[in-house]
């Protein structure tokens, strides 16, 4: 449990990166600044912690590149060095996917947590402040450290390995399906409940490098042309299969050929629950799929998976490294 206070990091380094908790007017005003949004927390965080700001970008989150998140890791790298806590502030879009690329990125430290809002400052019941205080909280708590990535939103503290952004508005829209959340905020104090069973990764990989991985998400009576794509302009490939990881008859072998040529993940599009591995048999059954080649993407989501499998490319890993990785996950 963290749910002391006699132990705070004594200083919180933010990066803003943009989103909507600081879109003022939906774009048609300046953007807050981060200092402004500290402001606006009004005396909810915690008061004996110093906090240092830093306008990283200002963008939406779907416009956020890995160039920007390798600058981001890199800031972050620094601070914890320097022996603060983190908080990230961004849009709620991409929240899961940055988070997850930090956890992959940086090394062990002190807490990391990444935060957002699903309504507008200028909007009545604006998340922002609230969000930002408790997220001020975990980053400050040491006890919060080595649990990974977290990110803080709705007084829920999730593991950014699970975590994703379930509903286009309600406030409450991150969950970890299939794991749940890691802990909560409670009278501003993080309270964690449960701690992963496993690092993300056991080695930081590095974000500078460049790898193109493509996604394709399956649906019924697909033909397969996207896959037809991928084979020039991609060096991976992760497929969002059916359920728990079955794709149709017709795509058994353009699959086969590629994994023959590239890493192929196999991952399923239900955003809930591991890959299996051995339940169904029949052709293009997860059995089948992972015989010919494919690597399971555990319990990792599609779009977590490409992330992985990016960062693993970009940083030279061959066809084994990457089937390891994997498995050292699921
Ligand atoms: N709630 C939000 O922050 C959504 C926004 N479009 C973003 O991700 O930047």
């Amino acid at each position: 449990m963290c749910d002391k206070h006699t132990h705070m990091a004594k200083t919180v380094s933010v990066f803003t990166l943009g989103g909507t908790i600081s879109a003022r007017g939906g774009g048609s005003s300046p953007r807050l600044t981060g200092a402004q949004l500290l402001a606006d927390t009004a005396g909810a965080a915690p008061s004996d912690i110093e906090v240092e700001v830093h306008d990283v970008r200002k963008l939406p989150s779907s416009s956020l590149a890995f160039e920007d998140v390798a600058d981001l890791a890199e800031h972050v790298d620094a601070a914890r060095a320097a022996g603060h806590g983190v908080v990230v502030v961004q849009g709620t879009d991409t929240l899961e996917e940055t988070a997850f690329l930090l956890d992959l990125a940086c090394a062990p430290g002190t807490p990391v947590v990444v935060t957002g809002a699903m309504r507008r400052p200028d909007l009545p019941g604006a998340d922002g402040p609230a969000n930002l205080a408790a997220a001020l909280a975990v980053a400050a708590d040491p006890g919060c450290a080595g649990l990974g990535v977290l990110t803080v939103i709705a007084d829920e503290i999730h593991a950014a390995r699970h975590v994703r952004k379930t509903h286009t508005t309600s406030v409450a829209t991150f969950a970890s399906p299939g794991a749940g959340p890691l802990g909560a905020v409670v009278e501003g104090r993080p309270r964690v409940l449960l701690r992963p069973a496993r690092p993300t990764v056991t080695r930081p990989l590095p974000l500078r490098g460049s790898a193109r991985v493509a996604l394709v998400t399956l649906s019924l009576g697909d033909r397969g042309e996207l896959l037809d794509a991928v084979d020039e302009r991609f060096g991976g490939l992760v497929v969002a299969a059916f359920g728990a990881g079955h794709v149709p008859t017709w795509l058994v072998e353009p699959l086969t050929a590629l994994a023959a040529r590239m890493p192929v993940v196999l991952a399923s599009r239900t955003g809930a629950g591991p890959l299996l591995a051995h339940t169904y048999r029949g052709p293009g059954s997860e059995y089948d799929m992972l015989g010919r080649g494919l690597v399971s993407a555990g319990t990792l989501d599609a779009p977590k998976a490409r992330l992985l499998l990016y960062a693993l490319l970009a940083d030279g890993a061959d066809r084994a490294q990457v089937a390891d990785a994997f498995a050292a996950l699921a």
